[in-house]
């Protein structure tokens, strides 16, 4: 293979398929080991040592400053060399310790003009992925700059979720928005190991702070996942699948972790939880697929919101597995997967709480057209008693106003017909006629037939009379056998006066001439006193003079009309 030429100076150029590889059980070579181009060919135990070495050759008429950069996934030892300098670094080595401590490494050396430089060394650890690639420090720190930026991109979004999770956990205090709040903080304080840094910039001496904040992280992911599932799918009333075991589990897991550091040491303590992530995501799948068919409708929702996080997972396990996968950039990807499931629950969140809301919404419009319902009924109600009010009250109105044996206007409606004719200022002239009739003889009637004969005869007067009334004529029974004809509103002319004799002698004439077979061809005569008013102040007096004009009648041998003047 050729050389690998560092010409141009504003790119990283990719070492991996310049760099050769051997592998050997110590840290030192002996000179007889095959060097091969591809180091996935090559079968190496964890405790082995991976060798490499590469050539990087400057074009350049001056001396590159350049860095040789390694990435790693989990390099536990980790020694480089340019020739003039050796720096030993890795997971391994306390962070205190390192030469080099950065999360990807990097080699200061310098190219010299159309000369190169080969960087040898050696590295150790259980999954081991690289890529080797030199560029100038401006480089690296301008590709850190882009990577910070979208870091802070990615807290910023997660941290907005974190909020809008907790806001609507206080608005509807449903616990499965709390979790999916604790769920996104332990997942972003984990990404960013926020504690750990902070740790280590104000107590470097305390490296262990780092190691429990970033214990408590992790552990804190897989348990709030495990809660945001059971508190997704928790329906009132019933347990969700799995959800006793499960729930032992969690309890032990922070105990599980601790037995794990004690006999296997912090490394792989560390590591239980994402090793867990996975079996995690097949037991979220078969509970969210029972509970599915169980009939939970936030199943399906739960199952698309995770789909992203678990793919994301996924190539990430296959990235970790594998060397080949160069073309997925495996924080990317993990971000990306965490956003979109993040984004999806906050998706699901709203879908349930518009739900709420609608339902809340249904219940409280229900309500009210059961009021208005009601409220219709009981105006209904009202109507009709009030209409059954005004005709019992229009029924005892008449009783009150009618006499009960001749049905005709009694005396209190004759005076309140005669108050009411001055209630409103009469127009000049305008007064009452006034006719009192008086029948001839009656007690010798009740006397020789009987009251009940009495009785038919007062009633077949009022056959007589009732006709004439109307707006401005009553026509009543005064009391006992006497009667009233009161005309209103007239003007008192003599043709009026005329006119009311008129009628008071057609009422006399049928009198005289009415039949009533009890009284065995008996004929009735009757008394009739009347009178013109002259006004209000004149009502009293011309009561009276129509009053003497009946008695006049009757003195002067009954069955008369006489006017009172
Ligand atoms: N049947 C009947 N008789 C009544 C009623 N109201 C009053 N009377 C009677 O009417 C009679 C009136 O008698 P009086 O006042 O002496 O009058 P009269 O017999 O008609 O004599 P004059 O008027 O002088 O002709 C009394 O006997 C009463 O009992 C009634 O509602 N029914």
């Amino acid at each position: 293979q050729s050389q690998a030429v560092f010409s141009d100076i504003n790119e990283q150029l990719t070492l991996t398929s310049y760099t050769h590889f051997t592998v050997t059980s110590a840290p030192t070579l002996t000179g007889n080991e095959q060097w091969v181009s591809d180091a996935s060919h090559l079968t190496r135990k964890p405790d082995e040592y991976l060798h490499f070495k590469v050539t990087v050759t400057s074009p350049h008429s001056t001396p590159t400053p350049v860095w040789l950069n390694i990435i790693f996934p989990a390099i536990k030892y980790l020694y480089v060399s340019d020739g003039n300098n050796q720096w030993y670094t890795g997971d391994a080595l306390a962070f205190t310790t390192r030469e080099v401590d950065v999360p990807n490494y990097h080699f200061p050396t310098i190219l010299p003009a159309k000369g190169s430089v080969t960087f040898y060394g050696h590295m150790q650890g259980e999954i081991l992925r690289y890529s080797f690639s030199v560029a100038t420090p401006e480089k690296m720190t301008n590709n850190y700059i882009s990577i910070l930026q979208r870091d802070m991109a990615f807290f910023g979004a997660m941290t907005i979720l974190t909020a809008l999770c907790f806001v609507v956990y206080f608005a509807t205090r449903k616990l499965a928005f709390l979790s999916f709040a604790i769920f996104i903080l332990a997942t972003t304080f984990w990404f960013f190991r926020v504690f750990g840094y902070a740790f280590k910039l104000l107590w470097p001496t305390l490296p262990a702070l780092n190691d429990i904040s970033y214990a408590i992280s992790i552990y804190a992911v897989l348990l709030s996942a495990f809660w945001v599932l059971f508190a997704t799918l928790k329906r009132p009333g019933r347990k969700v699948y799995g959800y006793k075991p499960i729930r032992l589990f969690c309890f032990a897991l922070p105990f599980i972790g601790m037995g794990v550091w004690r006999i296997a040491g912090l490394d792989l303590a560390l590591k239980l939880p994402v090793i867990l992530f996975v079996p995690f995501l097949f037991i979220s799948a078969i509970v969210i697929f029972k509970e599915h068919k169980r009939g939970s409708g936030t199943a399906k929702w739960l199952a698309i919101a995770m789909l992203p996080v678990s793919i994301s997972t996924l190539v990430l396990v296959m990235i970790a597995l594998s060397n080949n996968l160069y073309a997925f950039d495996p924080i990317a990807m993990f971000m990306i997967g965490l956003l979109l499931t993040c984004t999806f629950m906050i998706v699901l969140t709203s879908n349930y709480l518009v739900r709420v809301l609608q339902s809340e919404r249904d219940s409280e419009k229900a309500i009210a057209e059961l009021q208005s319902k009601q409220t219709a009924m009981l105006e209904e109600l009202v109507r009709e008693r009030t209409k059954e009010l005004e005709a019992s009250n229009k029924m005892l109105t008449e009783l009150a106003s009618l006499d009960a044996l001749t049905n005709l206007p009694n005396r209190r409606s004759i005076d309140l017909f005669v108050d009411e004719s001055f209630e409103t200022p009469p127009s000049a002239g305008n007064t009452l006629a006034i006719g009192l009739i008086d029948l001839d003889h009656f007690k010798s009637i009740n006397d020789t037939f009987g009251h009940d004969v009495g009785d038919i005869v007062l009633r077949k007067i009022a056959t007589i009379l009732r006709p004439l009334n109307n707006e401005d004529t009553i026509a009543g029974r005064f009391g006992g056998e006497e009667f009233a004809i009161i005309w209103r509103n007239i003007a008192a002319r003599d043709s009026k006066a005329s006119e009311f004799y008129q009628v008071l002698a057609k009422v006399h004439h049928n009198i005289n001439t009415l039949v009533v077979d009890e009284l065995e061809g008996k004929r009735l005569g009757a008394c009739i006193g009347w009178t013109l008013c002259n006004g209000p102040d004149d009502i009293v007096d011309a009561f009276r003079r129509a009053d003497k004009a009946l008695y006049k009648a009757k003195d002067k041998g009954r069955n008369l009309i006489i006017h009172g003047r």
